[in-house]
């Protein structure tokens, strides 16, 4: 809420208009007293008083302070005011800063512009933030959060506006349910990727607060705010190679984040929500019995991003043994499709391909195949809504004083079945693009990737008839339609300058 700011209406003192004389000044006014008393006093001494022109006199001498300091008064009320109105300006600068755009404040028009980021960007310099707490950001998410179908689930789901949490808050509104999301809008890639995420959620009207789950206040206000059924947490810093290079970041994020979650879910959210958050098929690490199954052993990660999912896997159990939060894991296998990750290999391949540049293909230590069970991101969402469906309730109190009963744990693969080598992969894309990809074949580097993933999904399709149905080559081409879209590229064009590029370089 902006400050409401009440000033004094200086007009409505009793202060003359028109030119400035010199009683108009303290100072000359008090003079001009002075002087009229002295000779009054002079005029006492020889004849008698003549009252009634010093009573004339003292009125006159009295009504000319009062008007003085009405007018000091009237100076310094203004002063103030506009010193609070500078204060007030520079506050809501500084809450803009802090508290940047909620969705609802972006312009509404649904572009069909074959790049709806650029778009977006013009949007978002629209004004009018909501401040975390204050009655209209309480008024927003309330809206956001409120089922439209009986039995709705009212779902806050943390990295709305990342790949898999865009998905999933679309496809959970498009049924009825409540969402309100919550993202950093971190720069680990492209943030304005991100931006146009949250504009078509936005279009949606689906809310997305711009914040941290490591802000523990904001969580607390969230939960304060609207008594969430569920939370599906998907924030957290992704990427298996990256871990080499920013480490600090899993843990911030994967450790720290989904602790302070936990704890907001466990303390604060009365009543405490069911919990689905995002595990990751690397925990399997070097697991070599295949397919993987949940039953397999996951001590062994080959990464620090597997490393700190395997913990957060700890981490739910320990919050579920002591504060009863039901909680379930999803491991996610290689999740790919329409507003994807940059940072993934079917995405940056697909860039470098159209632009004529060389990409990198690993294959293993002992020259075999790099292989993954990618999994379509509708598969995937279908998964986190079965997910999310059969979650139970929590059985702590508020304030997660005690637990009533023993709650729910579990923790279940999402993947595809079919794993399919890298080089598969570059040739469905190149037979998409039409392009020939340049390929640098390398050994994989030994910083946290293993040779192949597969799951075995027999516990999500029992427990909740979870089936992945789409096949790699039916998935990228949907990817690659919406890409070519989102970047509004021609693709014929494009083919051509990769081949003439191609050309050049022979
Ligand atoms: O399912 C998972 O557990 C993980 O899946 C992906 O990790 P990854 O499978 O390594 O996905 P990509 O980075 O897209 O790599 C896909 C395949 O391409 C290979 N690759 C990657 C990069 C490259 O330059 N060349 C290359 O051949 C990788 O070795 C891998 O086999 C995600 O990035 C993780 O966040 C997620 O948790």
């Amino acid at each position: 809420m902006l400050p409401v700011l009440l000033p004094f209406r200086a007009s409505s003192l009793p202060l003359r208009k028109g030119p400035r004389t010199p009683t108009d000044t303290p100072a000359v006014a008090g003079a001009v007293g002075e002087a009229t008393g002295a000779a009054g006093a002079a005029t006492n001494m020889g004849s008698p008083p003549d009252t009634s022109k010093t009573t004339k006199l003292d009125r006159y001498n009295s009504f000319l302070r009062r008007l003085n300091s009405a007018k000091l008064l009237a100076a310094s009320t203004k002063l103030l005011f506009r010193a609070t109105l500078l204060a007030a300006v520079a506050l809501i600068l500084l809450l803009t800063l802090h508290y940047p755009l909620p969705l609802s404040s972006f312009a509404s028009s649904s572009s069909s512009s074959s790049s709806p980021h650029r778009s977006l960007l013009s949007s978002l310099a629209s004004p009018s933030p909501s401040v975390a707490g204050s009655a209209s950001w309480v008024r927003e998410i309330r809206r956001s959060a409120t089922p439209r179908r009986p039995h709705g689930i009212s779902v806050l789901i943390t990295g709305a506006s990342g790949f898999v949490g865009t998905h999933c808050s679309l496809a959970l509104k498009k049924r009825g349910d409540g969402v309100v999301g919550l993202d950093n809008f971190n720069s680990y890639y492209d943030p304005s990727l991100k931006r146009s995420r949250q504009k078509l959620l936005s279009d949606h009207s689906i809310l997305v607060i711009a914040g941290d789950i490591n802000d523990s206040g904001l969580l607390a206000k969230l939960f304060d705010a609207y008594p969430f059924s569920h939370v599906l947490h998907l924030a957290a810093q992704a990427g298996v190679r990256y871990a080499a290079k920013n480490p600090q970041s899993y843990v911030t994020s994967n450790v720290g984040g989904l602790v302070s979650l936990f704890e907001a879910a466990a303390k604060s959210a009365d009543p405490q929500p069911a919990i689905v958050w995002a595990s990751s098929s690397s925990v399997y690490g070097l697991n070599s019995a295949s397919p993987f199954s949940e039953r397999h052993r996951t001590d062994r990660p080959a990464s620090l991003y597997a490393a700190t999912k395997k913990a957060g896997e700890a981490i739910a159990h320990t919050y579920n043994h002591i504060y009863g939060l039901s909680v379930t894991g999803l491991r996610f296998f290689t999740v790919y499709g329409p507003w994807g990750r940059p940072d993934m290999a079917y995405f940056f391949f697909t860039k470098s391909i159209l632009a004529g540049k060389p990409i990198t293909i690993f294959r293993t230590a002992q020259g075999g195949e790099v292989a993954r069970d990618f999994t379509y991101i509708d598969d995937v969402v279908k998964g986190c809504l079965g997910a999310l469906d059969t979650a139970e309730k929590s059985t702590g109190t508020a304030g997660g004083r005690k637990k009533t009963g023993a709650a729910q744990l579990r923790v279940y693969n999402l993947g595809n079945t079919s794993p399919v080598p890298v080089t598969k992969l570059v040739s469905i894309l190149e037979a998409l693009l039409g392009v020939k990809a340049k390929k640098n074949i390398v050994t994989m580097p030994s910083n946290g990737d293993v040779p192949f993933t597969h799951a075995n999904v027999s516990l999500a399709a029992a427990d909740f008839a979870y089936r992945p149905t789409t096949d790699l080559t039916s998935g990228l081409r949907k990817f690659v339609k919406w890409y070519v879209q989102y970047y509004g590229i021609k693709l014929k064009a494009a083919a051509a300058a990769a081949a003439a590029s191609r050309k050049e370089a022979m």
